[in-house]
């Protein structure tokens, strides 16, 4: 039988063409497949092996019964005498008056005890024994056995219950979820084995079990001072106890007027809420979306939407690559496209097709990742910035009725004499402006353009928003090196699918975040799209909650361009297409696009720290400058320049320089023209170099 139940397969080699021509397997129907699946159905009902298996052990039980059916009366039969004779002694009489050192004054109570206990029990017997002798002469022998049946089954529920004590055998036991809904007991002991409530402790429930959606819903109380928070940091201690998987199971803890910090709402999933295919977007059915509204983002377990407030705040998307980074991005972006008064400006760093129809509606867009688009994305903040500094000033001189706080308002915002619409920049990848290491020249001081970037952002997430300015950045990255605390510190809102570790975890949704039970490395590679959502404010289904665990809404490429092409058309009938979507971007790009090139090629060809060098020289006069100047401008080791300027042919050598009092000082130093010299050496090698490979 067993043989031809299971037919070998041939091996398949790697590389080999399966004749996928043939016939396949057909589709079970799906009664079968229910069977098959649910959680309800005894495995040895579904399974051949299972039902051989279990026949095996069936048969071994009875077998062996006998065996153990004597076993457990023999141990019933001690654990009787046993309970008797610590009866018949008074042994917890004994052992009270022992304790309070008053065994001699109740001497006389616990030897009178015991006499009636010894008479009782020998009344007990002889009636018995009487009961025992009457019935044999009224019925026969057939009492004896009778009695002796009852007897000995008596003993062995007693020996069987010491023998069974929990957690000494392994039992095949089955779904526990469907029991806690019957019997709310088995509840309380996994809230007991997840070690959540005390041995002596019980819950409350609020509400009994009930049906809700695909799964169970249930309110409880916990025990005076245990907190829910505990609950949702040891969610998945509970899990374990309900026996289902952490992703089946939602703990929240009830706020507001009907919650406490004790009352923890509980949703049990039949099955992986995630397993089902994912839902469209409903902005695919809005004619028109507003800004202000929060975005229809996504759903959480329990099948409630998830809305994410934009304005005011900002975005921080982090994720292990192709984990739905760029599709959740581009999700908030697709309520503001939909708004025809928001101007948006889109950076796409992955230089990929995703986000190339928002270049139908952007004021700026670009897409690539070399150094010319990081100097481009450099010229667009530093915009947004002149822009934000200008917005503030100009609402300072605006009447309180038209603007009564220091904070863009929604009239304001689509008042187009005010100018001032929701402004929204997208950047994906941020982490490669961020690592750019093309040198920029800010305020006389040279940093990477990275660096810059990343004050920048810092500067707009911090002030912008009051401004009607909206950042969203998604990173596949998101450690500590690549984006600056300053400028996480400064994001409202976090949107981490999964990533590699519980740090990354916390580096997206804030320090400490996995020890309150929310760490985004415990998502399944599978589950695409779902992720942990620290909203800012309110933005989600329930109560109000820390964090949730959503599936955003799937909004592939065609559904994406269906609504920027409706954004498009919005702007045209409002008349507010501009800049990239109106054809018209500005000549700021351009500039910066050639800029960005010179500056690139200058920090390809040279090698540092004269590339640096040249970018803080470039319009300097002087003949002779002063180490320590370099020094502390370039921000290098005074040591490791020595070394490499010696290697470049620059000698250090000393010179005369006037100090800021007038007098004049011999300071160290190198000639200007031993620099130019070097840079003009290094050019022209790598111009041969170069030709060298064209040819
Ligand atoms: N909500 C969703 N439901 C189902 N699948 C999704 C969802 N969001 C994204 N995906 C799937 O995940 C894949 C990867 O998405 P996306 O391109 O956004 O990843 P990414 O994290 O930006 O990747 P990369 O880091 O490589 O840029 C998509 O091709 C899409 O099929």
């Amino acid at each position: 039988m067993a043989d031809d139940a299971l037919v070998k397969a041939d091996p398949i080699l790697d590389g080999e063409l399966v004749d996928d021509t043939l016939p396949q397997p057909r589709p079970r129907k799906r009664a079968a497949s229910w069977w098959l699946r649910s959680r309800w159905v005894p495995e040895w009902l579904k399974d051949r092996n299972q039902a051989r298996q279990a026949a095996k052990d069936f048969v071994a039980g009875v077998v062996r019964s006998p065996f153990r059916c004597l076993g457990a009366v023999v141990r019933g039969l001690v654990a009787a005498a046993r309970w008797w004779r610590a009866w018949v002694t008074v042994r917890d009489f004994r052992e009270a008056a022992e304790q309070s050192e008053k065994l001699a004054d109740k001497f006389a109570d616990i030897r009178a005890l015991t006499l009636f206990r010894w008479k009782v029990t020998g009344a007990v017997v002889a009636g018995a024994a009487a009961v025992t002798l009457m019935a044999d002469l009224v019925y026969g022998t057939v009492a004896l056995w009778v009695v002796g049946g009852v007897l000995a089954v008596a003993l062995a529920v007693l020996g069987r219950q010491r023998e069974g004590r929990p957690g000494r055998k392994a039992v095949l036991a089955g779904p526990r979820t469907l029991r806690w809904t019957m019997d709310p007991q088995v509840l309380v002991d996994a809230f007991r084995d997840a070690k959540l409530v005390g041995k002596d402790e019980t819950l409350r429930l609020v509400e009994r079990a009930t049906r809700m959606g695909d799964g169970w819903a249930i309110t409880v109380d916990l025990p005076a001072t245990r907190k829910a928070a505990d609950v949702i940091k040891n969610r998945e201690a509970l899990a374990s106890a309900l026996a289902v998987d952490e992703v089946q199971l939602i703990v929240e803890r009830v706020r507001g007027n009907g919650g406490h910090a004790g009352r923890v709402a509980m949703w049990v999933a039949d099955e992986d809420p995630y397993a089902s295919a994912p839902r469209r977007t409903p902005l695919l059915d809005a004619a028109r979306w507003d800004a202000w509204r929060p975005v229809p983002f996504g759903r959480d377990a329990r099948d409630r939407r998830v809305d994410l407030p934009l304005v005011w705040t900002s975005l921080l998307v982090g994720a292990i690559p192709r984990q739905g980074k760029t599709f959740a991005a581009r999700l908030a972006a697709a309520g503001l496209v939909l708004d025809p008064f928001t101007r948006l400006y889109v950076a796409d760093f992955k230089a990929g097709k995703d986000w190339d129809a928002a270049g139908r509606v952007a004021h700026r867009f670009m897409s690539g990742d070399e150094p010319e688009h990081v100097l481009a994305l450099v010229g667009w903040l530093v915009e947004l910035v002149g822009e934000v500094q200008g917005r503030f000033r100009r609402m300072r001189e605006l009447d309180d009725e038209t603007c009564p706080e220091s904070k863009v308002t929604p009239a304001m915002s689509r008042d187009r004499a005010l100018d001032m619409p929701i402004t929204a920049i997208f950047v994906d990848e941020v982490q490669v402006p961020l690592e750019d290491r093309t040198p920029v020249k800010v305020d006389g001081k040279t940093l990477t353009a990275g660096e810059y970037v990343g004050e920048l952002l810092t500067w707009l997430a911090k002030k912008g928003p009051a401004a009607g300015i909206v950042l969203v950045l998604a990173t596949q990255r998101p450690d500590s090196k690549t984006i600056p605390s300053g400028l996480r510190a400064v994001l409202g809102s976090r949107f981490a699918l999964r990533v590699m570790d519980w740090r990354d975890s916390n580096i997206v949704l804030g320090e400490q975040m996995n020890t309150r039970g929310y760490d985004s490395s415990r998502l399944l590679a599978s589950h695409k799209g779902v992720g942990i959502l620290r909203p800012d404010g309110d933005a989600q289904a329930g109560g109000d909650v820390l964090a949730l665990t959503v599936r955003t809404y799937y909004m592939p490429n065609e559904d994406w361009q269906t609504i920027c092409r409706r954004g498009r058309e919005l702007r045209e009938a409002e008349g507010t297409l501009t800049g990239h979507a109106a054809g018209t971007d500005l000549a700021l790009e351009n500039t910066l696009k050639v800029l960005g090139q010179a500056e690139a090629e200058t920090s390809a060809v040279l090698p540092e720290p004269l590339a640096s060098l040249a970018g803080y020289l470039d319009g300097d006069e002087r003949e002779f400058i002063p180490t320590a100047e370099l020094v502390e401008a370039l921000a290098v080791d005074a040591k490791e320049f020595a070394q490499l300027m010696a290697d470049l042919c620059c000698q250090g050598r000393r010179g005369r320089v006037a100090g800021e009092d007038g007098r004049v000082r011999q300071v160290r130093g190198y000639l200007r023209a031993e620099i130019s010299a070097s840079i003009d050496r290094e050019r022209t090698r790598a111009g041969e170099v170069r030709g060298g490979t064209a040819s």
